[in-house]
């Protein structure tokens, strides 16, 4: 008999797990497509704003705040002079005048960061500096322009209002008051009040780490020699990386990948690490080599759909690899890639980042000249937008619709948008433009 007994269990079916889904993807239009918005929204949903860290205040710069910050102390922290001069007290001089002057002694001297070394008595001056403790008993300061800078005695020439040439406490900041809040992006002035209300540290989201990969075996580095007349050189990943990195991105670009299926998803794996989004562009339309179509669903959940936009209607995403990171795949048409991270990735940046507003804001302006467009599709013009003689904004093409007219894109300061239910915009009308200003 055995020693101990063993109930003999049944072999438990192993439970797989049930694979990551995206969620359902907003419906297609009337002509079978996306609508531009509604894709965008689809994407903003898959994604969330990256987790806030501690950061020191000069790397801050350019990142969004995740906590309101509360001011310890006030600005000014104290009563103090805004020159060098005399501190005394304004009825003391009420009567001083250049054809009369007001004699003083003087009792003493404030530097700035020092105390007074007593309270001031009536009828006597105190010498003070720029940013020096007004001392107790004063009311004013006479700049030192308006006297005779003695030293045992001084003549003041001016009569001056009570407080003339002092910085209260608190004229700029009360103690406990809201000084920046959750949402902010730190510009450089607001790393300076941080810095004068004593804290060194806030909590930011981090920059986005952005990896960006052009596909496409015609794709050649720029640099080198393009072996071959078939051959290009890859403008798309250094486009991206240019304006992701505007856009407030910390930015890894790793350029060309063959159309090599094996190839993409061992360039792709090794990337994971790195990226809180992937950019890809070149292959998701419709050609026998479009490996990224065929490659990604096997990294993770996909969608690849067609946007009713022009440039721009192959759009593939995804959310990839252990930790779901998203891939946005665009088409290999640099003007495509472009305007699809414009429509597309800049919002998901910015959720990325915290920031609160994640579009452009439009502007309208006067068509220079009649502008055709596609029907059912949104169409991203390529344009220039000035100012005319009265100040109103003019927007003229800067260039032909075609999707590969890289100089023409060079040249263009807007996106000039024409809706769906646009096929003319004559001249005179009014069309809405997004003004590229690269602010980061
Ligand atoms: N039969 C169809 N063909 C195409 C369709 C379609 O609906 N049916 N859509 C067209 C549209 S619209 C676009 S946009 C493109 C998108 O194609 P892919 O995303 O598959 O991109 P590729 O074919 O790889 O390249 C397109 C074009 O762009 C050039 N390219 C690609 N990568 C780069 C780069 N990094 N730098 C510079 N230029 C690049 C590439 O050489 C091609 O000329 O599909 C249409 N076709
Ligand atoms: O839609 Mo494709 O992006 O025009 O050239």
């Amino acid at each position: 008999m055995p020693l101990f007994g063993r109930k003999r269990v049944k072999d438990q079916p192993v439970e797989e797990p049930e694979p990551f889904r995206l969620p359902e993807p907003p419906a297609p239009g009337p002509g079978g497509m996306r609508s531009v918005v509604d894709h965008r929204d689809y994407l903003l949903s898959c994604i969330e704003p990256l987790p806030p860290f501690g950061q020191q205040i000069l790397d801050a710069v350019g990142l969004t705040l995740c906590e309101d910050v509360v001011s310890a102390i006030s600005l000014p922290r104290f009563d103090n002079s805004s020159m060098d001069g005399y501190a005394v007290r304004a009825q003391d001089i009420h009567l001083a005048s250049v054809a009369s002057p007001t004699s003083l002694p003087v009792v003493g001297e404030v530097p700035a960061g020092a105390p007074a070394p007593h309270s001031l008595s009536p009828g006597t001056a105190m010498k003070i500096m720029t940013g020096a403790m007004l001392p107790e008993g004063a009311d004013t300061v006479v700049p030192y322009e308006a006297t005779d800078r003695g030293e045992q005695d001084v003549r003041i020439v001016e009569a001056l209002d009570p407080g003339s040439n002092v910085r209260r406490v608190g004229e700029d900041i009360n103690e406990g008051e809201v000084v920046l809040r959750a949402g902010d992006r730190l510009a450089s002035r607001s790393i300076g009040l941080l810095a004068g209300i004593g804290i060194d540290k806030v909590m930011v989201r981090p920059r986005p780490r952005v990896v960006v990969i052009s596909t496409g075996d015609e794709l050649t580095e720029p640099g080198f020699v393009l072996q071959g007349d078939q051959k290009i050189y890859d403008s798309n990943s250094y486009m991206l990386a240019a304006a992701a990195k505007a856009a407030g991105a910390q930015v890894f670009r790793v350029g060309l990948v063959p159309d090599d299926p094996e190839r993409l998803k061992q360039v792709i794996n090794d990337q994971l690490v790195r990226a809180d989004l992937i950019l890809t562009t070149g292959g998701v339309s419709q050609g026998d080599y479009d490996i990224v179509k065929q490659v990604l669903p096997e990294l993770g959940a996909t969608d690849f759909t067609t946007v009713a936009m022009q440039p721009g209607k192959p759009q593939g995403f995804g959310l990839i690899g252990d930790d779901q990171t998203p891939i946005i795949m665009m088409p290999g048409n640099p003007v495509s890639a472009f305007v699809s991270f414009e429509a597309f990735v800049r919002p998901v940046l910015r959720k990325l980042a915290g920031v609160d507003s994640y579009l452009r804001r439009p502007v309208i302006a006067t068509a220079a000249r009649g502008i055709s467009s596609i029907p059912d599709k949104l169409q991203f013009a390529r344009g220039v937008v000035a100012e005319g003689d009265n100040g109103e904004l003019i927007a003229d093409l800067a260039s032909g619709h075609g999707s590969h007219l890289l100089g023409g894109l060079a040249g263009a300061n807007a996106l000039l948008l024409l809706g769906e239910d646009t096929e003319f915009v004559a001249a005179g009308d009014q069309v809405e433009a997004w003004l590229l200003l690269e602010d980061g």
